[in-house]
């Protein structure tokens, strides 16, 4: 199995907020269409002021978690609670959220005051107080002077925070966001994700956000919900999702993974072929089919593969490719292992000193607390 080959991320290594109370209860929720079941017993709970990110591949069901929390898709079974209110049976309306979608949705044929204030006037909030609040929410969100515009005349970054200011108008208890980033071009994206991360710390409003973009969450989130089929993988920080991934899916979906097939060994070991590898902890059985799954950046390379190559328990491998990708370069190793290949992300200040080449031969260091056991064949995407 190759690797899975995505940029380098920066982890996000903020700590979960010590918010203790309880914003948002999921109870056993399922949600089926017809005999598919779309959403299997999900059990979550979000706390106050939190930023959590819904994460997981296309058809995952992150979207109908979301529009379950909303109101706008009927659970088939299970309980919603919300600062302690069972709103399992409340229609939308009744709910106290704001919602951003992915497509801005705005009204086309009302201005942007009256975008943002159209929420405000539903809740027959007086005029003067009206004005007051559109001021406010549009200066938060960089678009003092813009009242008089209609949306066919802003950008689409632009028009995101409109709708962003439209959804916190009412001062929602939640703020659910479905992938507002993912029409903007890259570098709209990057630049709204820093100032949405940003707005949410400052209004400490409890956030829901459904990305399938590993490094939005990855950057964005205070606890992210990995999904895959129905049903939640991990729940957990960036960096516990990142450095220690509960499955093979996790592992495989977040960042970049080597995959190499071993075979189970008692006290936290492995079989390379016959090389033994030391990992974590592990609870396949010895002889068993298994995965040893490590990092690129985990790998360690060194020159003295001539010496080592006869040496019992050495592993070394030979270069077939190497890349350069600015900050590191990665490294292509073909293993003599049933040759299977192994990626090392080698960094460039650290590169001259192996003088790199295709067809060298190194020796390979897998730091046992980098390398995690899991069963063979189990889900990866
Ligand atoms: N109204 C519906 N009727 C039938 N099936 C549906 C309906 N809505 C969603 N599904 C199915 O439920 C599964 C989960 O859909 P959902 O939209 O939640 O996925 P997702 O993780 O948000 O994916 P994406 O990133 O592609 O939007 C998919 O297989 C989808 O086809």
């Amino acid at each position: 199995m190759p690797p899975t080959m995505t940029s380098p991320l920066s982890v996000s290594t903020a700590a979960t907020p010590r918010a203790t109370t309880t914003h948002l209860s999921i109870d056993g929720v399922s949600k089926r269409f017809g005999s598919f079941t779309a959403l299997d017993n999900i059990a979550l709970e979000i706390q106050e002021g939190e930023f959590v990110c819904f994460l997981g591949p296309s058809g995952c069901g992150k979207t109908t978690l979301l529009r379950t929390i909303a109101g706008l898709t009927r659970q088939s079974a299970g309980r919603l609670t919300q600062r302690g209110k069972d709103i399992s049976m409340l229609p939308p309306q009744a709910r106290d959220f704001g919602i951003v979608f992915q497509s801005y949705a705005l009204f086309p044929n009302l201005t942007v005051f009256n975008n943002v204030a159209y929420g405000l006037r539903n809740r027959r909030v007086e005029r003067a107080r009206i004005n007051d609040r559109v001021a406010e929410l549009l200066a938060l969100v960089n678009l003092t002077g813009s009242e008089a515009k209609y949306p066919a005349a802003l950008s689409g970054g632009q028009q995101q925070r409109v709708a962003l200011a439209r959804a916190l108008a009412t001062e929602p208890g939640l703020l659910l966001l479905d992938e507002p980033l993912s029409a903007l071009d890259a570098r709209v994206r990057g630049h709204l994700r820093s100032q949405i991360k940003a707005l949410q710390a400052r209004l400490g409003v409890t956030t829901i956000m459904v990305t399938h973009d590993q490094e939005e969450a990855l950057t964005m989130a205070d606890r992210i919900v990995v999904m895959n089929h129905g049903v939640i993988e991990q729940v957990g920080t960036p960096a516990a999702i990142y450095h220690q991934p509960a499955s093979a899916f996790v592992a495989s979906f977040i960042g970049s993974m080597n995959f190499l097939e071993v075979t189970a060994q008692a006290n936290r070991q492995a079989l390379l072929g016959n090389t033994p590898c030391a990992c974590l902890p592990h609870t396949i059985a010895v002889g068993q089919a298994a995965q040893l799954a490590i990092r690129p950046e985990a790998v360690a390379l060194s020159l003295q593969a001539r010496a080592l190559k006869h040496q019992a328990g050495a592993l070394n491998g030979e270069v077939v490719s190497i890349e350069f990708l600015g900050a590191f370069q990665r490294v292509t190793l073909r293993l003599p292992e049933d040759h299977q290949t192994l990626i090392a992300d080698v960094p460039s200040r650290d590169s001259s000193k192996l003088s790199l080449y295709v067809g060298q031969l190194l020796a390979i260091h897998l730091p046992a607390e980098a390398a995690r056991l899991y069963a063979a064949g189990s889900s990866q995407q």
